[in-house]
């Protein structure tokens, strides 16, 4: 795929991604041009050529089913504090996705651990008091062991492919490269192993393994696994439409920041995780491994003037990271 060329598997492009590292401005650019396309169609590319080692996948993919196999009472020693916190572990049925639009549903049939930003730095910028909750540190399990190194060399390595993405980001939108590269520097990422255990029982009226939403930052890549009952996105023509699993792809999807920062002219498309069919037979256990980019929190975001027509209004007021990503954390609480 060295031409560049995206392929059309079903609605989502495939983009060799290997040129946003060339010496060579013109290929970045054309990858950053394929990337523009995506986002303006349907908000949602697969990536091959990215270079996130298989190890720092496993690692994570690992210690996770390790995780939540064991019994509730230890997974609830690093339970998630409060709404506000998105640090630890957070049980089936505790939350929806789907509260985001408004809508009622009986909880999510899923269970999910989640870790944020590990540096450690004594800048004020990094306290609680100036950055609420979204440096507070994370909670670790005792076992399994070696999950805290797997997580943080494999959040690491998200993060870095995610500056690269928003490099490609810029050059899709014929903004100077480095653009976003200082709203991005100390990002309030979040990585997040989520687990769809096996229906025995088939779901109440409503209820699905991840309901309807848009996520909430600049990019999130999810690293998928085969099973039934998978990712779903929401098209133009109101289709819901699977996202086939491609072996060492990666699914990459815009969240409402870039939406916002660019006025709508890229989507932040819907998706979901359908419930597998109830005649398969097999075990429908899935685990997806997700990373939500999310910017600096005081980064601005607000409409690029290039994204604005001459004579119209800019359809979002400025908001920054920060407070965007806190209030949506609330509501994924919140029965409508
Ligand atoms: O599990 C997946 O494939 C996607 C999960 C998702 O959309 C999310 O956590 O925001
Ligand atoms: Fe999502």
């Amino acid at each position: 795929m060295s031409d560049h060329t995206a392929v059309i598997q079903d609605v989502v492009p495939v983009i060799d991604i290997t040129d946003l590292r060339s010496d060579d401005v013109a290929r970045r650019r054309a990858v950053g041009k394929e990337i523009d396309g995506a986002c303006r169609e349907i908000g949602f590319f697969q990536i091959t050529g990215h270079g996130l080692p298989d190890e720092l996948v496993a690692g994570v993919y690992d210690t996770a089913k390790e995780f939540f196999a064991q019994p509730m009472a230890t997974k609830r020693e690093v339970a998630q504090p409060n709404p506000k916190t998105v640090r630890g572990y957070t049980a089936v049925g505790e939350q929806a996705f789907a509260y985001n639009e408004d809508t009622s549903a009986p909880g999510d049939l899923h269970e999910k651990f989640d870790v944020g930003p590990h540096v450690v730095s004594d800048d004020p910028y990094f306290s609680i008091e100036n950055a609420g909750p979204h440096f507070i540190p994370n909670q670790w399990p005792s076992s399994p062991a070696g999950m805290q190194q797997a997580w943080e060399s494999y959040f690491e390595a998200a993060d870095d492919l995610c500056r690269l993405i928003m490099r490609g980001f810029a050059l899709g939108l014929d903004l100077p490269e480095d653009f976003f590269a200082d709203k991005i520097d100390k990002d309030i990422s979040m990585l997040r192993a989520i687990h769809y255990p096996h229906q025995e029982e088939p779901p109440a009226p409503g209820q699905m393994r991840a309901g309807a939403h848009t996520d909430y930052g600049s990019l999130t890549i999810v690293r998928p696994e085969v099973a039934p009952g998978g990712l779903q996105v929401f098209t133009q023509d109101g289709d819901w439409v699977d996202v086939p699993v491609i072996p060492g792809a990666l699914v990459v999807n815009i969240g409402d920041l870039m939406a916002q920062w660019t006025n709508d002219e890229w989507i932040s498309t819907r998706h979901r995780v359908a419930n597998p069919p109830r005649d398969v037979v097999a075990d429908t256990e899935r685990m997806s491994i997700v990373f939500f980019h999310q910017p600096n929190y005081d980064a601005v975001i607000e409409p690029l003037p290039t994204c604005v027509a001459a004579g119209e209004e800019p359809r979002y007021a400025p908001t920054t990271s920060g407070d965007h990503l806190t209030m949506k954390f609330e509501k994924t609480h919140q029965k409508a």
